[in-house]
């Protein structure tokens, strides 16, 4: 049977995000797990040919940042709840969002092969979450990203 991904339990809206929704066609449909339950994550991705930076074979750097965002925020609303000891496995009762962003650009990122994203949360507050995350191809690190991951209440409830 196929692993259960981070976004294959997310549905309605959470499923349309342009980074990781499952159900978004045009978006780039990431899928992240735990690498170690309720520490590390891993999300791998290949490239297509759209997603070039103006040199061929080197990724935008537009889209690195798109990766690093979801799969980090996707890692912080896991955290949460592994920590707060619900399943993951089904809709997530809480949501964090992406308060701020920041990528730092080692390497061109080639697209021949997949890259592979890997976070965890370094800072817990409660509210918030800092995400660290590294993202290789062909083994080498390209990027690195930092994500403060903040725990949203929709202003209804
Ligand atoms: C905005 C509507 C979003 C609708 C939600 C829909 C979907 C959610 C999406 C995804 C979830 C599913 C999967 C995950 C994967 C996808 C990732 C993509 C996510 C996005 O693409 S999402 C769009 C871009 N995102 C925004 O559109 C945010 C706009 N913004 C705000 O909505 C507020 O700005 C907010 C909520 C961020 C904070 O507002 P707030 O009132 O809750 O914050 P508050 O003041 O209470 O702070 C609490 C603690 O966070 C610290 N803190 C706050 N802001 C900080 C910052 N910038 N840097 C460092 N720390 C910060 C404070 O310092 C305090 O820390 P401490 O507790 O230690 O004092």
């Amino acid at each position: 049977m196929e692993q259960l991904a981070f976004q294959d339990v997310f549905s309605g809206d959470l499923s349309q995000c342009w980074g990781c929704g499952c159900h978004n066609p045009h978006g780039l449909q990431i899928k992240s797990y735990w690498a170690e339950e309720g520490q590390e994550t891993i999300c791998t991705w290949q490239p297509q040919d759209q997603h070039t930076a103006a040199w061929l074979n080197v990724l935008s750097g537009g889209i690195i940042a798109s990766l690093i965002d979801c799969h980090s925020v996707s890692t912080a609303m896991m955290v949460a709840l592994h920590d707060a000891g619900y399943a993951w496995t089904s809709e997530p009762p809480v949501i964090y969002i992406t308060a701020s962003l920041q990528v730092t650009y080692l390497k061109p990122t080639p697209m021949t092969s997949p890259v592979t994203i890997r976070a965890r949360v370094t800072e817990k507050g409660k509210k918030k979450m800092l995400v660290q995350s590294s993202l290789f191809a062909q083994d080498e690190l390209c990027a690195r990203g930092e994500v403060v991951a903040v725990r949203y209440t929709p202003a209804t409830q």
